[in-house]
């Protein structure tokens, strides 16, 4: 039987301190389990862009004639872009930023009434990829794969959570399009079709090819923001993040030749980032782009990504089409099931564990 979402982490449990949670408001300096130095991340420091350069990630206007190749250019070049015009009504925008606040003010023992168990996925609790650092992130977490009702009820006894599940659905419904449509556009700039594809289908009527999960991100207002980190470096295991961001700066993505640069919220749009799935469905060519959000002295900040993959038993291998005939494809064959287990035990180092010994030339 394939294995859901919900299911991946089941037999492998990961131990993450949830109900160690402080009261982040009641604090006016940062505990030394919150304080981030270089010895805690390697990159924590790295040299952030040459103001002068003001390089950033593109914005795409989604009805631009050349979206596609906009697209693909930046899926190169960044492994991400901020969209316009991407079809997502803004009422949808505002109702999830709302349901993100009124959950993450709800006392922490109630929050706790919902909290992620270790062989879980869903739920509130500390980012999962805290159990790889000796450092705690500024920042609450909620999970939801899957229908959010029994989490919800948790929540909002009364009849509230009824509304919160009908925005979570309406939401997922307009991602699952975008994310999508987005897909296509990236691989057809690459010259790669349906013909190539098998597992999915540009149909957005049909999307069951596909699955999703919804991150929201909570990062409260900071005493010290400059040595503490909201959530640490990473790479999504996705096919595509799409992320929305209030109006409160935080996001950052890596470059190696930049360092790290902060994408500006721009009202209204989203951030879109290549997944570590779409760079091995890419034989290399997007960028599995590494990102962090760093936290803000004055404004607290929420965030929402849309996390979005292909279903658990598909096999996603480099489109032969991008393999250059004289080579060998860059990675083995992977479902996202087994991808989110060998994240779970290598982290940052997981794309390498699958990586083909004979590679391209
Ligand atoms: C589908 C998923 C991707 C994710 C792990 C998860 O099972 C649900 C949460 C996702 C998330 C969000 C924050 C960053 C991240 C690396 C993490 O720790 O949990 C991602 C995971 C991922 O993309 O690998
Ligand atoms: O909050 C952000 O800007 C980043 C969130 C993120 O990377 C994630 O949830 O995977
Ligand atoms: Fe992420």
């Amino acid at each position: 039987m394939p294995t859901m979402l919900t299911d991946v982490f089941r037999g492998h449990p990961i131990h993450l301190p949830h109900s160690h949670q402080p009261d982040f408001t009641s604090l006016r300096e940062l505990p030394d389990s919150y304080t981030w130095t270089l010895k805690d991340d390697l990159l924590f420091a790295a040299a952030p862009s040459p103001p002068a350069t003001g390089e950033n990630i593109p914005l795409i206007d989604l009805n631009h004639p050349d979206a596609a190749n906009q697209i693909g250019c930046a899926c190169r070049t960044w492994g991400a872009f901020q969209i316009a015009n991407h079809g997502v009504p803004l009422e949808l925008l505002q109702g999830i930023e709302f349901l993100t606040g009124s959950l993450f003010r709800l006392p922490v023992q109630r929050k706790l009434k919902a909290a992620r168990s270790e062989t879980g996925v869903s739920g509130y609790g500390v980012a999962r990829i805290s159990s790889f650092f000796n450092k705690q992130m500024w920042s609450e977490g909620f999970t939801i794969a899957g229908s959010p009702l029994n989490d919800f009820r948790k929540l909002w006894p009364k009849q509230l959570h009824l509304n919160y599940c009908d925005i979570v659905e309406e939401y997922e419904e307009q991602m699952q399009k975008l994310a999508s449509k987005l897909m296509w556009l990236a691989l057809n700039s690459l010259g790669v079709t349906e013909d190539d594809i098998k597992w999915a289908s540009v149909d957005d009527s049909d999307l069951n090819w596909a699955q999703s999960a919804l991150q929201l991100n909570h990062y409260p207002v900071c005493p010290q923001p400059d040595r503490a980190m909201g959530l640490a470096a990473h790479t999504d295991s996705t096919l595509l993040t799409i992320l929305y961001q209030n109006n409160t700066a935080g996001l950052q993505v890596f470059r190696d030749d930049l360092g790290w640069i902060t994408v500006p919220p721009i009202p209204g749009s989203l951030v879109v980032n290549v997944g570590d799935l779409f760079h091995i469905l890419t034989n290399g060519l997007f960028k599995s782009v590494l990102h962090r959000a760093r936290v803000n002295q004055t404004r607290s900040r929420l965030s929402v990504a849309f996390l979005w993959g292909p279903q658990s038993d598909t096999k996603i291998s480099p489109v032969p089409k991008l393999v250059s005939p004289v080579g060998s494809p860059l990675y083995r064959s992977v479902t996202w099931t087994e991808y989110l287990r060998t994240k779970a035990v290598h982290f940052n180092k997981a794309l390498s564990m699958i990586r083909n010994h004979k590679e391209e030339e």
